[in-house]
């Protein structure tokens, strides 16, 4: 999705939670800055396991296990949205691609993420208002990876459409021209999640429904 298109959505959603678009804008340039030529993931290789796949986007709902085990995963290229990586890392599954914004369930989750990456998987960090202090602790430890932020894209710092992890993952798929994009781990109607995650899974569903998939 163009910027164009994505601002106004993402306006809407700056609003809806009361964050800050200056302090996404200040993480962004942060991340920016830990950039370097052998850090930085290229967009054609990313590009390269995305365009004309069928492509497995893993949210992180109690379900993604049991969903998995439905798949076959030789199918796909997997993407998944940060605590699901772990989810499959604990499964022996190192998936492609990973979307993240460093505040996983837990320091254990990271640090999965982190192995993933050594593993070759490749890694979306995002940056935004709320994680500046993940960025500055966990990003040394990722061997490469590729910037974005949810505001205005710039230099080598991505945007391609989507706020949380889990619709940044789908974003990322349908705008690198996966053939088909399947969603497993995903419960947006989940009862068992607190109000702010209730209110981003109201704007995943809402933003993964732009698509017809
Ligand atoms: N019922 C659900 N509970 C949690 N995550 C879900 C659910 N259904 C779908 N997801 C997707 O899984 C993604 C990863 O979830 P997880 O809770 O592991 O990570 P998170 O880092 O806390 O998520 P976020 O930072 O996006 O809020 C979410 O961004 C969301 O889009
Ligand atoms: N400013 C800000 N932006 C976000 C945040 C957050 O907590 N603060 N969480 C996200 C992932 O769910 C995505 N974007
Ligand atoms: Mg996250």
């Amino acid at each position: 999705m163009d910027f164009a298109t994505w601002e106004p959505i993402y306006e809407r959603i700056l609003e809806d939670f009361g964050f800050d678009r200056v302090g996404d804008e200040k993480a962004a340039i942060f991340l920016s800055g830990m950039l370097t030529q052998e850090n930085t993931v290229s967009l054609s290789e990313l590009k390269a396991i995305i365009s004309g796949k069928y492509v497995l986007v893993c949210g992180n709902a109690p379900g993604l296990r049991s969903d998995l085990s439905e798949i076959n995963l030789s199918d796909f290229t997997v993407i998944a949205a940060d605590g699901a990586a772990a989810v499959l890392m604990d499964m022996d599954i190192v998936p492609e691609v990973i979307c993240t914004d460093l505040d996983g369930n837990s320091e254990a989750d990271i640090e999965k993420e982190i192995l993933a990456c050594q593993k070759g998987s490749i890694v979306l960090i995002h940056a935004h208002g709320d994680n500046i202090d993940k960025l500055e602790k966990y990003v040394p430890r990722f061997r490469r990876f590729i910037a974005t932020t949810q505001a205005r894209p710039f230099d080598k710092v991505y945007n391609f459409g989507g706020f949380s992890d889990g619709d940044r993952c789908f974003f990322v798929a349908t705008e690198l021209g996966a053939k088909k994009v399947k969603l497993a781990g995903f419960d947006f109607e989940d009862k068992d999640v607190n109000p702010i995650k209730k209110k981003k899974l109201k704007w995943a569903k809402k933003l993964i429904g732009i698509y017809d998939f």
